[in-house]
């Protein structure tokens, strides 16, 4: 025989013994109802929680019960609903939209876009390895990248690949729970149950997918609570061997204010970078969107030339790509005319101005020397001191991503370098940004006033 006012005593030991909040997200939703034969029942909002207890609190609580003078083996849980609930239940908002919730597939998680799937996204050498990681975790199987982070600059489809994985996924894993949002929706749920009181409908929800995707997780950096929460989410399902998939606008250990526990956890899985555009990829591009388009308005006619134009011309940003191409399709339709380089031109002066501004390499020699407070003639010069040989490096690296040059035009500018030694030197700054979060800040500061 056990009286509530034990339990409750019980409870209070808990408290003092596990924390103010594991308290209030396990202890305290533990409603006792019966003690018979060594086993000690006792309700709870969801199952989940009472796992969760039992694998985490169970000895504890079997411990303090026996101080007490009772004898218990063991727990066990029972999920409560309104009329069940014991005399004592706390404030605890009802289980029912959470566990309702929980088997939701792919459909309730944020709205995916229909056209963001693998057939519609176009493949180049800069998104080749995003593309066959993204297809390789789609298709399942032992959880070989886990987490697949994704990253890249704006407009680069890294939306378009997770989309295109909950799409593969709902058609051909159709008993999956695939959770898509974005950081800030998370951050916003996250919000809402603090506030709500409804923490545990919120642990249970994103502790039960199969799959979960957040995007542009950059967002949540500097944001203490939200990323902690982040934190405990994500080692719960990679512990329990569910895939992860996360983007962000730049590699783990760049993101800034992130804790480094985190960026560490992200960069655990495999990190693919999504590189800027190059004119393979953006005239590939290009013609998909005009097959796509002309398969429902077969009268559109585009001029030769008009698409390679487009593809020289216009930055590496692929949402700029198919905004220009929107505006020349609604053009040549409101004039019924072909679209032609002058239509082209016309229509498109302004996005054209715009991308004029191309980084050049010399603003980048000339920026690196001066970041480093180094001469321009020692950054392109032949000396191998470390303290010329590696802002040199960076200066090559960033007139690969920044500039459409190639390898061997790089060199020339380089001081007639050789075009292994500019990979070399590409590739040990790929290397490095991983490790020295100083070159990672100094790459993405340099970055940023190169792009203003
Ligand atoms: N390789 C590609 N093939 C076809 N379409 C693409 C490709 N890459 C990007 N796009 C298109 O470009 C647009 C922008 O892509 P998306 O939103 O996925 O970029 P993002 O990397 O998530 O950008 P941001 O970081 O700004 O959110 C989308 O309409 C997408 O369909």
């Amino acid at each position: 025989m056990m009286t509530q006012d034990e339990w409750i005593n019980v409870k209070q030991e808990m408290r003092g013994a596990v924390g103010e909040s594991k308290f209030t997200n396990w202890i305290e939703p533990l409603v006792f109802e019966t003690l018979r034969d060594g086993v000690l029942t006792c309700s709870v909002p969801t199952l989940f929680i009472g796992n969760y207890v039992n694998q985490n609190y169970a000895d504890q609580i079997v411990y303090l019960l026996a101080r007490a003078g009772q004898e218990v083996e063991r727990l066990s849980f029972v999920v409560r609903n309104d009329e069940t609930a014991g005399p004592q239940q706390q404030k605890q908002q009802p289980a029912a939209p959470a566990a309702a919730g929980a088997r939701r597939g792919v459909a309730e998680s944020a709205r995916l876009e229909e056209r963001y799937t693998f057939d519609t996204f176009v493949v180049g050498k800069p998104n080749a390895l995003a593309h066959a990681a993204a297809r390789r975790v789609a298709e399942g199987g032992p959880v070989a990248y886990n987490p697949l982070f994704l990253y890249g600059g704006n407009g680069l489809g890294k939306t378009h690949l997770m989309h295109a994985i909950a799409h593969d996924m709902r058609q051909n894993r159709p008993e999956l729970d695939v959770l898509y949002l974005s950081a800030d929706q998370f951050m916003y749920r996250f919000v809402t149950a603090l506030r709500e009181r409804k923490m545990m409908d919120f642990k249970h929800f994103f502790r039960s997918v199969d799959v979960l995707m957040v995007d542009d997780v950059q967002f949540i950096a500097g944001k203490d609570s939200t990323q902690e929460e982040f934190f405990h989410t994500f080692n719960a399902l990679a512990d329990a061997g569910k895939q992860i998939v996360i983007s962000a606008d730049c590699a783990p250990g760049e993101i800034r204010d992130l804790e480094n526990r985190i960026s560490s956890r992200l960069a655990s899985g495999l990190v693919v970078d999504l590189h800027p555009t190059d004119y393979e990829l953006r005239l590939g591009i290009l013609q998909s969107k005009v097959e796509q388009y002309r398969s429902q308005h077969p009268e559109l006619v585009v001029a030769d030339g008009v698409l390679e134009f487009l593809a020289h011309r216009i930055s590496n940003n692929v949402r700029v790509l198919e905004g220009s191409l929107t505006r020349l399709f609604a053009f040549a339709s409101l004039v019924g005319k072909e679209i032609n380089l002058e239509l082209t031109q016309d229509c498109l002066a302004d996005i054209l101005r715009a991308s004029d501004r191309k980084i050049t390499i010399d603003e980048i020699q000339r920026k690196v020397s001066e970041h480093y407070n180094i001469r321009l003639s020692d950054l392109i010069g032949p000396r191998r001191m470390r303290s010329y040989a590696r802002p040199r490096q960076i200066a090559m690296w960033l007139s690969k991503q920044l500039t459409n040059r190639s390898l061997p035009e790089i060199g020339k500018r380089f001081g007639g370098r050789d075009h292994t030694t500019i990979m070399h030197g590409v590739r040990k700054i790929d290397e490095l940004r991983q490790t020295d979060s100083a070159i990672s800040e100094d790459l993405e500061m340099l970055r940023r006033t190169l792009e203003q």
